[in-house]
């Protein structure tokens, strides 16, 4: 097999859109392949795949997930092997997730533990969601496993470093579409016309007194309305205008409260602008949940490793649908420094790619830890 390095920069360069990993599934499946089958079962599953390596005497099964899908951002990063797809990026990290669970699987093939262990690789993190309809597949109720891990690449954290915490790690999220239809007309025109750019320059000033306002102050919440569309040409009232975000709380209530307050926002919008308004939540993510007591485990295996700087870290607002896998299996979620001047759904994104084999080898060592029986 190539090295996790060479793996890493082909799945760098083949970035693809939620349920349109065409391309990075047959790139995984082709590796796959390549590897002693004798303790292996592979099922596809739409992009996404799952691998069996069965265990030496099993009692349960231990289950390790990635996600498969790149960002709509055009790379900045210089690298020579940028991504190949146009306006397209592995902006998030995940052709590492994907390297890490590679260089694991490989390991676990060539020495099986006692536990079955279980690869998950998911598509559409980044939307519209994979992980919620996976874990609904009747695959999953067949391999379901009893426990499971990931690991998400945090730019802000050293190469050495994983930051984790027991219970909330990342933030319920919901997609934000709102529509705002009104009169187009002549520039010259204002009164003749309703004007959605304008309308919707009201609506997103109004949006940013929810937070300040209505969420107590002790809990969080984020509401980013990340493009707006609207018009044809500069001397035309803009008939039409789309407002695309994302809201982030840290409790479910705090989410139902910011929903209930874009509504009663959108309705006065819609009647002082005499424009109709169509709302659409798009894709809702649980909250990461990470079980207290595997997390305290994970923490103090990882403590007892000398070459392990371990950040008990607090919560974030960024998502992921990995919670989805959460609610059912026990499991947990950690960061993974990679030590990068840019952020994450950055266009210059560079994770140190060290990062890589020091977590294939943490990885290695604690999931030997817990598939060995006593
Ligand atoms: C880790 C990460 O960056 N995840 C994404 C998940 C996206 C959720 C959904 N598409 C949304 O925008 O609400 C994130 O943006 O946090």
């Amino acid at each position: 097999m190539k090295s996790l390095l060479e793996i890493r920069k082909d799945l760098h360069r083949i970035p693809e859109p939620g349920f349109l990993e065409f391309k990075t599934q047959r790139y995984i499946l082709d590796l796959i392949s390549t590897l002693h089958q004798k303790n292996l079962e592979v099922h596809t599953w739409e992009t996404g795949i799952f691998v069996k390596v069965n265990g030496k005497n099993p009692s349960k099964t231990i289950a390790y997930r990635t996600d498969m899908d790149g960002l709509p951002i055009a790379e900045e990063t210089g690298y020579e092997f940028s991504s190949l797809h146009d306006g397209m990026m592995h902006a998030c990290g995940h052709d590492l997730h994907m390297t890490i669970a590679i260089g694991l699987l490989s390991h676990f093939v060539e020495n099986p533990i006692d536990d079955n262990l279980l690869f998950i690789f998911q598509p559409a993190e980044e939307g519209p969601g994979g992980a919620l309809p996976m874990r609904e597949s009747e695959l999953f109720q067949q391999l379901k496993p009893d426990m499971i891990t990931a690991l998400h690449i945090a730019p802000e954290y050293e190469v050495g470093t994983i930051a984790v915490k027991e219970g909330l790690l990342f933030a319920n999220t919901s997609e934000l579409f709102i529509d705002l239809i009104g009169k187009g007309g002549h520039a010259a025109y204002p009164h003749l016309s309703n004007d959605m750019v304008v309308a919707a320059s009201h609506l997103v000033t109004q949006v940013q007194t929810i937070v300040s306002r209505n969420i107590d102050p002790l809990d969080s919440a984020v509401i980013t309305i990340g493009k707006i569309t609207g018009g044809t040409k500069q001397n035309i009232i803009a008939e039409r205008a789309r407002l695309e975000g994302t809201i982030r709380t840290l409790s479910p209530e705090a989410m139902v409260k910011v929903k209930k307050r874009i509504e009663s926002l959108i309705e006065g919008i819609s009647s002082s602008f005499e424009c109709d308004a169509v709302i659409d939540y798009g894709s809702n993510y649980r909250q990461v949940d990470n079980e207290p007591e595997l997390t305290r485990e994970f923490i103090q295996f990882a403590q007892q490793n000398s070459k392990v700087k371990v950040i008990e870290c607090k919560e974030a607002m960024t998502g992921e649908d990995y919670g989805y896998f959460l609610e059912k299996v026990p499991g947990f979620m950690f960061w993974l420094g990679v030590d990068t001047a840019f952020g994450l759904h950055h266009s210059k994104l560079k994770p140190q790619e060290g990062a890589i084999q020091y977590a294939v080898d943490l990885l290695i060592q604690y999931l030997t830890f817990k598939g060995k029986h006593k």
